[in-house]
C-alpha cells in the first residue's frame, strides 16, 4: 500500500465520475485525476465542473481534474479506480499497464463478467496488470450513480483479500453521503454485482409485460437464490449474498427506473428487439453481455440458474418475452430450501 496521495479514476461515465466526486468530497485537500476518452467531456468537467451527458444537473467538486492523457493521470497515483465497460477492460489494461505506479492499489467498480473467459473483473485486472490479489479491491453494493451524485445517503462494500487494504480504501472514500463497509469475500461481492444485472433484466421484462409486484418479488427472491448458488460454488460466502452487495444491490437495481439493466429489460418486455434496445441505450447495461458469460460459467460448474438461462434465451432470440414468466414457474416442484 502506497503512502502516496494522488488518486486516479479511469472512466468518466456515470459511475466513474460519481466515484471521483465521492473521493473529491471525502478528500478535499487532494486532487482526484479523472481520465476520459472524449476531449469534449474532459473539457466540460474542467471548465464547467459538470458532466451533463452522464450526470445532468450535478455540480462536481473543483478538486476533480479531468484529462485525456492516461500516462499523466496514472503517474504516481497510489489509488487507481477503474470504471469502464467490463467487455472493454482487458484491451485497456494492456495500454495502461506500463504507466501504473509500482505499488498502486487498483479498484474495480465494474459489475460484469468477461465473455469468452467467464473471468470476473478482479481476475482480468490480476492478469492484465500482473497484480497480486492484495492490491486489487472491488467496490459493489446498491450504488445507483445518480442518487449518489445527488448526495443521497448510500452504503457500499469495499472488498479485498487483505482487509487492511480494504480499510485503507474505505477510509479514502468515506463521505457524508457514502458509507463503505469492508469485506474479504471478493468473489461473493463481485458475483452479487454481476448477477443482479441479469435478474434486473428479468424483472424489467416482467414489468414491460405489465406483470405486478408478486411476480417481481418472486423473481428477485429466486434470483437471489440462484446468485447465492453460483457464489458458493465459486467459494463466496452466503453472508455476503444477504448483505449490501447481494440482496441490497439486487433490490436497488430491480426496483429503480435509474437502472440501465432494469430499463433495458422493460424495453425488451414492451416488445423491442435487442438491436432496438441497444440503439436506445446511451449507457452501459452490463447484463446484456454478461448474462451469457454467467450462464456459461454456471453450466461449467453444474449450477442451476433458471432465471439467468431464460434471460439469455430471450437475449439470443430463442425465447419470446411472453414465454419468460411461464418458463420461470413451470419447473419441477421442490422445497424452497433445495439447492436448485
Ligand atoms: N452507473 C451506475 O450506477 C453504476 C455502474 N456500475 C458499473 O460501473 C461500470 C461502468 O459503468 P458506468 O460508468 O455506469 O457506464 P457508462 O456507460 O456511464 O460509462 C462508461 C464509460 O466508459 C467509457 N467507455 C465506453 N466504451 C469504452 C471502451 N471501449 N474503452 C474505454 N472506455 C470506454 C465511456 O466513454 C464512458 O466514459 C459498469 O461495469 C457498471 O456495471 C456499478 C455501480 C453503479
Ligand atoms: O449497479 C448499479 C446499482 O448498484 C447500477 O445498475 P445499472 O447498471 O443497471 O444502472
Amino acid at each position: 500500500m502506497s503512502g502516496g496521495s494522488k488518486l486516479a479514476v479511469l472512466g468518466a461515465g456515470s459511475w466513474g465520475t460519481t466515484f471521483a466526486k465521492i473521493l473529491a468530497d471525502a478528500q478535499p485537500e487532494l486532487s482526484v485525476e479523472l481520465w476520459g476518452r472524449r476531449a469534449e467531456v474532459v473539457a466540460q468537467i474542467n471548465r464547467d465542473h459538470r458532466n451533463p451527458n452522464y450526470l445532468p444537473g450535478i455540480d462536481l467538486p473543483h478538486n476533480i481534474l479531468a484529462s485525456t492523457d492516461v500516462e499523466s493521470v496514472l503517474s504516481g497515483a497510489a489509488l487507481v479506480v477503474l470504471a469502464v465497460p467490463a467487455q472493454s477492460l482487458r484491451p485497456q489494461l494492456a495500454a495502461w499497464r506500463e504507466h501504473l505506479a509500482p505499488d498502486a492499489v487498483v479498484v474495480s467498480l465494474m459489475k460484469g463478467l468477461e465473455l469468452g473467459t467467464d473471468a470476473r473483473m478482479s481476475e482480468v485486472i490480476a492478469e492484465g496488470l500482473g497484480l497480486p490479489a492484495e492490491r486489487i479491491v472491488v467496490v459493489s453494493g446498491p450504488n445507483l450513480a445518480m442518487e449518489i451524485a445527488r448526495c443521497e445517503p448510500t452504503a457500499s462494500v469495499i472488498a479485498c483479500t487483505d482487509e487492511s487494504v480494504a480499510h485503507w480504501v474505505a477510509s479514502l472514500c468515506t463521505a457524508s453521503y457514502f458509507r463503505p463497509y469492508t469485506n474479504t469475500d471478493v468473489v461473493g461481492v463481485e458475483i452479487g454485482g454481476i448477477v443482479k444485472n441479469v435478474i434486473a433484466l428479468a424483472v424489467g421484462i416482467c414489468e414491460g409485460r405489465e406483470m405486478g409486484d408478486n411476480t417481481k418479488a418472486s423473481v428477485i427472491t429466486r434470483g437471489l437464490a440462484e446468485t447465492t448458488r453460483l457464489a458458493l460454488a465459486l467459494g463466496g460466502e452466503s453472508d455476503t449474498m444477504a448483505g449490501l452487495a447481494g440482496l441490497g444491490d439486487l433490490v436497488a437495481t430491480c426496483s429503480s427506473p435509474l437502472s440501465r439493466n432494469h430499463s433495458a429489460g422493460r424495453l425488451l418486455g414492451q416488445g423491442l428487439s435487442l438491436d432496438e434496445v441497444n440503439a436506445r441505450m446511451t449507457q452501459t447495461a452490463e447484463g446484456i453481455k454478461s448474462g451469457r458469460a454467467v450462464y456459461d460459467l454456471a453450466k461449467k460448474l453444474g449450477v442451476e440458474m433458471p432465471i439467468t438461462e431464460a434471460v439469455v434465451a430471450v437475449l439470443a432470440g430463442k425465447l419470446d418475452v411472453d414465454e419468460l414468466g411461464p418458463r420461470l414457474l413451470s419447473r419441477e416442484l421442490k422445497s424452497e430450501g433445495e439447492s436448485a
